[in-house]
């Protein structure tokens, strides 16, 4: 089997020229030939240009990302692994190499995945170009770190409104102490970002934290899922056997996402786990003792759900010990001092610094956004896109729905965007609505004729509006 880098660009002539330029570069990776060897290798792969904008990437690596690939180019790297929700981090594995290669990236889920990265272009390696391979297949085993890590400086505190504030740092109390936190509100509000606060803060960032959404496992494979799998427990099932998600957390945070969409029958293999914490993988006939603790987010009322017996009481009971709110965008009374938190998110690394200008700013404040933060911070990341220094209110134009009006076809005007980005945004417009007006994601999924799984992937794909969201 051709590994991937056998593949590397080296081969592909460039080896032995002393300077690259990105006309060579850009000119390789829309090699017809490059293109369909790299799209077909099984390990996901990203190619970016000195000046870190995604050249490339491979549909194994649109695949973990949940990011296609026509989306992805020319986004500087820093915004792509925050929509794929990863981090790239020193390999503790590796301390002490000084050639910068050897990273790992994690992923939303809580996953390590290694990289290599290689340098395309001789020159500093800050300025050469990289193509970053992920080899899934090789996961590390973590050390874990005596002391936590300092914030990074480049990272602008979460904004929060004050009364969340206060929520926030007793959530953080009670995770130390292992009381289980529900996290209550709309979807996109940021109840992930707060569980990941509070995990990073309790826990330290290099404890695990698997994120995982309750609304797009089968109700056949929860308990394989959750609970992993020894070897030949069923058929089509890995034959080394499966650690579950679990098993995966251990020492650190379970992120229940979607916990509303549990089917009832995977509900009383839950409640079990959160009773006695230990776990019976599926074809093991012994079970083990898991340390982990569990945070939870819905967007439904559970107690409404209680009431029509489609939620266990008991299980409520046992994750709900320390509710909370996360206000919808429109209750916040803190959105400016969000969207300048949202924006110095964008503007790290970035020269010139993003403005936003007044009536482009207000016009953004007064906006209704029925996908909360989430809308918000896609349309800032769309700013960042098409704005080189000030962003105007004719940049919202295509982006912007207004208040009170139907869902605008987007784009129409939009120079230089294809037919593919346009349906794209039109349809993450259409599945935030349907959120909206219903209720639920699963109430939109049944009235829009796809399965839920279907729409959390789509939701995945694009968490915010705009031409790369
Ligand atoms: N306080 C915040 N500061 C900065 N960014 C935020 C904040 N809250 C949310 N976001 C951004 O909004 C997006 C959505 O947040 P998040 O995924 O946490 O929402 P959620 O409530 O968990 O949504 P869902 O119910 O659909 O899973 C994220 O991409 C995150 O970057």
């Amino acid at each position: 089997m051709i590994r991937p880098t056998e593949i590397s660009p080296f081969r592909l002539g460039i080896r032995g020229q002393e300077a690259v330029s990105d006309e060579t570069l850009a000119a390789l990776f829309a090699l017809p030939a490059f293109r369909i060897v790299a799209a077909a290798l099984p390990d996901p792969l990203l190619a970016v240009d000195s000046d870190e904008n995604i050249l490339f990437l491979n549909a194994a690596m649109a695949q973990l990302s949940g990011i296609p690939a026509a989306s992805a180019e020319r986004l500087p790297l820093a915004n792509f692994l925050r929509r794929a929700g990863f981090r790239l981090e020193e390999n503790p594995e590796d301390e002490g190499r000084t050639d910068g290669l050897a990273r790992l990236v994690s992923t939303a889920d809580g996953r390590f995945l290694p990289v290599q990265r290689r340098v395309l272009a001789s020159g500093e390696l800050a300025r050469g170009y990289r193509l970053y391979i992920v080899r899934p297949g090789e996961t590390p085993v973590l050390p874990r770190r005596a002391s936590r890590a300092a914030p990074r400086a480049d990272a602008p505190e979460l904004a929060l409104p004050p009364g969340l504030k206060e929520q926030v740092q007793r959530a953080t109390r009670a995770y130390r102490r292992g009381v289980r936190i529900l996290l209550l509100g709309e979807s996109g509000v940021g109840k992930t970002v707060i569980a990941r606060h509070v995990h990073d803060l309790a826990a330290g960032k290099e404890a695990p934290f698997v994120h995982v959404n309750c609304g797009s496992i089968p109700e056949t494979l929860f308990e394989s899922e959750m609970f992993g799998y020894e070897r030949g427990a069923f058929t089509g099932a890995l034959q080394a056997g499966k650690r579950g998600f679990v098993e995966a957390a251990r020492g650190g945070t379970l992120f229940l996402d979607e916990v509303g969409e549990i089917p009832l029958s995977s509900q009383a293999k839950l409640l079990k786990f959160l009773e006695d914490s230990t776990i019976q993988p599926v074809g093991s006939p012994v079970s083990k003792r898991i340390e982990t603790t569990v945070i939870t987010a819905t967007n439904r009322d559970l107690r409404e759900m209680i009431a029509q017996g489609r939620f266990r009481e008991d299980l409520f009971y046992r994750i709900a010990t320390f509710p909370m709110l996360v206000p919808s965008l429109r209750d916040r009374p803190d959105k400016e001092a969000l969207l300048d938190a949202l924006l110095a998110k964008v503007n790290v690394g970035r020269q010139p610094q993003l403005r936003l200008a007044p009536d482009c700013r207000a016009a953004l404040l007064a906006a209704h956004l029925p996908g909360n933060v989430r809308e918000l911070s896609g349309i800032i990341d769309y700013l960042d896109i098409v704005a080189d220094e000030v962003a105007m209110p004719k940049h919202l134009e295509t982006v912007l729905s207004v208040a009170g009006a139907p869902p605008a076809v987007p784009f129409l005007q939009a120079e230089g965007t294809t037919l593919k980005e346009m349906t794209a945004v039109f349809e993450d417009q259409v599945l935030r609505d349907a959120i909206a007006r219903y209720g639920s994601k699963r109430e939109a999924a049944q009235h829009l004729g796809i399965d839920n799984a279907t729409l959390i992937r789509k939701l995945r794909r694009l968490p915010g509006q705009g031409l790369a969201g």
